[in-house]
């Protein structure tokens, strides 16, 4: 997917909503534990409930790797499904990856050529050479951490090296990088403040901002200060959506609650 079909999506269902599946078995309804891949069994009815209202879907990886060999077949038929039967839904592995380049190659050939998500959230920690093999696969999407959401954030991004706070750094670095307009970047939603100097930086880029619904981030102080021309937002959120109900209404209420954050974002952009 381009930057402007996930555009045309965005306009088309009035939604820059991506839906987190960060499926914990001891949160989801007794009765799917009795099918034979309740996680996928999950996601499926989350998918088939929401696909309306929003344009991405984000399973973070580490919900399924806890879960072993069977984590990893629900996470394959996840993004097989929506591949399959929702394509035009942009897809994001929430893996956090980045290593030496040899490595990093490895994780791009899993998650964006072998399971064929539309991108990865990859550190940019280990620099250039980590980053740039992730960048190279070719009409995939890295989505690197710039601002996370998390209160140790403060610990090390907003520090000053060289009087440049870190994240404005490796913003700025990122942009020279080969392959560079495969890039974008995680901004959390609870540093809303910060996106007027982030959009200085990457004024074109699509930033995926997680952090409303569970962990308080406000919608409208996002779209305030990070929206741009193209809207370049993506706003995730993932236990305040899939979590509505414990109940064998899980689907319906995950619905509802899409549906509350995806009417927010129609009068946003009708503004
Ligand atoms: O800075 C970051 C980067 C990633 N995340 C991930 O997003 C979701 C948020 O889940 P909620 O339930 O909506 O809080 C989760 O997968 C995180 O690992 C983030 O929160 N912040």
């Amino acid at each position: 997917m381009t930057t402007q079909q996930l555009y045309e999506q965005i306009q088309q269902k009035k939604s820059f909503l991506s839906v987190g599946l960060d499926v914990d078995l001891t949160k989801i309804p007794q009765h799917l534990l009795a099918t034979e891949d309740p996680i996928f069994e999950f996601n499926k009815a989350i998918i088939d409930a929401t696909h309306d209202l929003c344009v991405a879907y984000k399973p973070n990886t580490a919900f399924f790797e806890a879960y072993g060999l069977k984590g990893w077949h629900s996470l394959e038929k996840t993004i097989q499904y929506l591949n399959q039967k929702h394509p035009e839904q942009f897809t994001i592995a929430d893996a956090k990856r980045g290593d030496i380049g040899n490595t990093s190659a490895m994780y791009a050939k899993a998650f964006l050529q072998d399971m064929d998500f539309d991108s990865i959230t990859v550190a940019p920690y280990m620099g250039k050479d980590s980053v740039e093999p992730f960048l190279a696969v070719k009409d995939k999407f890295t989505i690197l951490l710039a601002l996370t959401s998390n209160e140790g954030a403060f610990d090390f991004q907003t520090k000053k090296v060289d009087s440049v706070e870190l994240y404005k750094t490796v913003l700025e670095t990122s942009k020279t990088w080969k392959n560079s307009e495969n890039l974008m970047y995680v901004v959390g939603a609870t540093k809303a403040e910060y996106f007027t100097e982030i959009r200085k930086i990457i004024p074109d880029s699509f930033i995926l901002v997680p952090g409303v619904g569970a962990q308080g981030g406000s919608l409208r102080e996002v779209c305030k200060y990070g929206m741009n021309d193209k809207v370049g937002l993506l706003v995730n959120s993932s236990r305040a959506i899939i979590y509505a109900s414990s109940g064998e209404d899980f689907a319906e209420k995950a619905r509802e609650e899409a549906l509350k954050v995806q009417k927010e974002m129609e009068e946003i952009l009708n503004k």
